[in-house]
């Protein structure tokens, strides 16, 4: 069982120029590397309504931030695969693409489940980090600059029309995103990998980019950028467990504290525990916004990764 760290360290500056230095095997790792910092940065930060954090488990009987450390360990390994997938398919059309994926994203469900013992921590991640990723590798692939921009928009190629594919009226809603779809045309992780992360690379990067830039630290940064996703993402989960209705809640919620200074607000952190005591009142949890948030961290960094050694782990 991986060890927990109590919080996640200060990152070096981000290096936002266009950099192209590491090609080789260790961009592949260094991909991994940053992609278990971003799950890791998700599920220590505290406190996040409804979700596993140092607070509590949130919503949630069966799974704890032992769980999530070790689904962490076993899912992050699986993006340097991803990658290199990524990259062996950089002259590929897109919409070739996300087959190749497929059977290394099943495989990484697979290891998520025996790490947990059967708990679904990561599906969502998995999907959108497996997408990131190998489009990662299809930029540098190309040799063009690995920017949040070049991967969304390669994200968005290789996920057009997968709602259609996948939700559309002729499929079978086996799973609670078909049948939210179903429902309520919600389009869920699917819809949002088709927008090339609209939800991300519009909305909670530019946030989480302002609040670093005006000196805002880390953790707090990040809470604007989960404030963001909580009133903009329309997540299947909280549909899922709180119909609309607990939907509408969770947003209004976060647009309220919005209103009321965000992270500037002095009693910020009492505003965000009184929130999530309300969440786990009502049994809502934001999962698909906390998939988001470590997507929005990975994002974030990823273009000082070409240059950099890979993020120090911690033992
Ligand atoms: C295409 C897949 C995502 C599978 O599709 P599925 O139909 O299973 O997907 P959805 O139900 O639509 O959503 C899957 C997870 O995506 C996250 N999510 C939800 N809304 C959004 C959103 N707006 N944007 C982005 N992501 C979103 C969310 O994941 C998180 O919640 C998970 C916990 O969920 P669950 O167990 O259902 O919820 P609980 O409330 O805990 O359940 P109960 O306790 O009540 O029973 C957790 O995993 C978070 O990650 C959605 O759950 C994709 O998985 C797929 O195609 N898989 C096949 C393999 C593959 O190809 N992999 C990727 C290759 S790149
Ligand atoms: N911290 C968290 N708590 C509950 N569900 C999650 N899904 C992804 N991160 C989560």
């Amino acid at each position: 069982m991986p060890t927990i760290p109590t919080r996640a360290p200060e990152p070096r500056p981000a290096r936002r120029s266009a950099v192209v230095g590491r090609r080789g095997a260790g961009l592949a790792a260094a991909v991994a590397a940053l992609t278990h910092e971003a799950l890791e940065r998700e599920f220590l930060l505290t406190p996040k309504p409804g979700l596993v954090d140092r607070r509590n488990t949130g919503s949630h009987r069966d799974m704890d931030l032992s769980t999530f450390a070790a689904s962490a360990a076993a899912i992050a390994p699986f993006a340097a695969p991803f990658f290199r997938l990524g990259r062996a398919a950089a002259a590929l059309p897109a919409e070739a693409v996300l087959a190749t994926l497929r059977p290394t994203g099943l495989e990484a469900e697979r290891a998520m489940y025996a790490a947990t013992g059967g708990v679904n921590t990561h599906k969502g991640s998995i999907f959108a980090f497996g997408l990131a990723a190998a489009a990662a590798g299809r930029v540098v692939g190309r040799g063009d600059a690995l920017d949040a921009e070049a991967v969304c928009e390669d994200v968005a190629a290789i996920a057009a029309g997968l709602v259609e594919r996948e939700l559309g009226p002729t499929h079978e809603a086996t799973t609670a995103g078909a049948a939210i779809h179903r429902r309520f045309g919600l389009t869920g992780a699917r819809g949002e990998a088709a927008s090339g992360f609209a939800t991300v690379r519009h909305g909670s990067l530019p946030v989480l980019t302002a609040a670093l830039d005006r000196g805002v630290g880390t953790e707090r940064a990040l809470h604007a950028a989960f404030l963001h996703l909580l009133e903009h993402n329309p997540d299947t989960n909280l549909v899922a467990r709180g119909g609309p209705q607990g939907a509408a809640f969770a947003r209004a919620a976060a647009a309220a504290l919005r209103r009321r200074g965000g992270i500037d607000a002095p009693d910020f952190v009492a505003a965000m525990e009184r929130l999530d005591d309300a969440f786990i009142a009502a049994n809502l949890s934001p999962g698909g916004s906390a998939d988001l948030l470590a997507l929005t961290w990975f994002l974030h960094r990823l273009p000082a990764l070409a240059a950099d050694p890979p993020p120090r782990r911690r033992s």
